[in-house]
């Protein structure tokens, strides 16, 4: 199947040689307002895919997104160092203005897959851009976080990161709610398993657990310029989780009409993700604090958010 990826940039090369290198789709194409860039990054990727897969690259206008049962959208600009997500709002909310309506037109019944931040404004802002049903505009959300966060308790707990099941909910960005109290190592609580194998989660491991999640794209983006390896390979678990209608439960952001409390607002719960988009949401328990943190994370995207104005499709 086809995937388009709009913005051949630092994040959609990265999703696109993720995807290229799985064999998920069977044509990539970039398009981009650097038709030169889109170019290079398609000829480029097309030369690593003999080793691996027969997946086609290309580049093209928008029309050579026909058919593409996903289009990736990571078009925009990201932060510079110490600059927050939610800053980016504005001049991200002008490119979406610019770009959806190409992109609908020649595939209005696709699936919008956002990578763009502040990622869940942007997936409200591409909801309302799109006028698709928010179970087919789905924003990466804390696809990232969550895979930070199982990360960094693996290697706590010395095992590998597929058996620690954790997720990071709400904001991608500063509020986000690491969800501890239902985090598991193979079957048992996280904390319960790091007893057993005297590794346990002091408060200290727990609060440099939290700073490595939620800080990670500040230093990464002081250190390199930019965060692409990670988020390349998310978009790509989702893009397979669609093309392979896998109902796969992944913490992605949609436009919700309530959630704790706070009306119309996208963020991150956990997810059934399969071909017709997102299946259904879970709300997981959570202890009390975490819930506090979830509304708080909720009030955040939605004061952020007001003011922006749509015109109806
Ligand atoms: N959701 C997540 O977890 C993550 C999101 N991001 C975000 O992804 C976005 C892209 O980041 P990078 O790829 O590093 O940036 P980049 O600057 O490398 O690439 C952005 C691309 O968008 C293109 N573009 C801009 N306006 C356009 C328009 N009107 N039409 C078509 N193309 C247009 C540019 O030409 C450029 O090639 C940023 O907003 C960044 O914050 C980055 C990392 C993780
Ligand atoms: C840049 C960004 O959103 C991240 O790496 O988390």
């Amino acid at each position: 199947m086809k995937v388009g990826i709009v913005g051949a940039g630092m994040v959609g090369s990265a999703a696109g040689y993720a995807l290229a290198m799985q064999g998920a789709a069977s044509e990539i194409v970039f398009c981009d307002r650097n038709a030169d860039l889109a170019a290079a990054q398609a000829e480029d990727i097309s030369h690593a895919v003999p080793f691996v897969s027969a997946t086609v690259v290309r580049a093209g206008p928008y029309q050579a997104l026909r058919d593409a049962a996903v289009v990736i959208l990571a078009a925009g600009v990201g932060q510079k160092p110490g600059e927050s997500r939610l800053e980016l709002l504005e001049r991200n909310v002008a490119v979406f203005r610019a770009v959806i309506d190409d992109v609908l037109a020649v595939v209005p019944d696709t699936i919008l897959l956002v990578a763009t931040n502040p990622v869940d404004i942007m997936t409200e802002v591409a909801t309302r851009l799109s006028g698709l049903p928010p179970e087919r505009v789905i924003g990466s959300g804390t696809i990232l976080d969550s895979a930070r966060f199982r990360s960094l308790i693996s290697r706590h707990l010395d095992i590998a990161p597929q058996s620690v099941h954790a997720y990071v909910l709400g904001e991608h960005g500063d509020s986000e709610v690491l969800a501890w109290s239902n985090a598991q190592a193979g079957s048992s609580p996280v904390t319960d398993f790091a007893e057993q194998m005297g590794r346990p989660i002091t408060a200290e491991i727990r609060a440099a657990i939290d700073d490595g999640v939620r800080n990670a794209a500040y230093r990464i983006i002081q250190g390199k310029g930019a965060t692409y390896y990670g988020i390349g390979a998310g978009l790509a678990r989702i893009v397979r989780a669609i093309l392979n209608d896998q109902r796969d439960i992944l913490s992605v952001s949609m436009l919700m009409e309530e959630v704790q409390g706070v009306g119309q607002v996208a963020l991150s719960l956990p997810r059934i993700v399969g071909r017709r988009g997102i299946v259904a949401s879970l709300m997981p328990t959570l202890d009390a604090d975490e819930l506090d943190a979830l509304a708080r994370s909720a009030r955040t995207l939605k004061e952020r958010g007001a003011g922006l104005v749509f015109d109806k499709r």
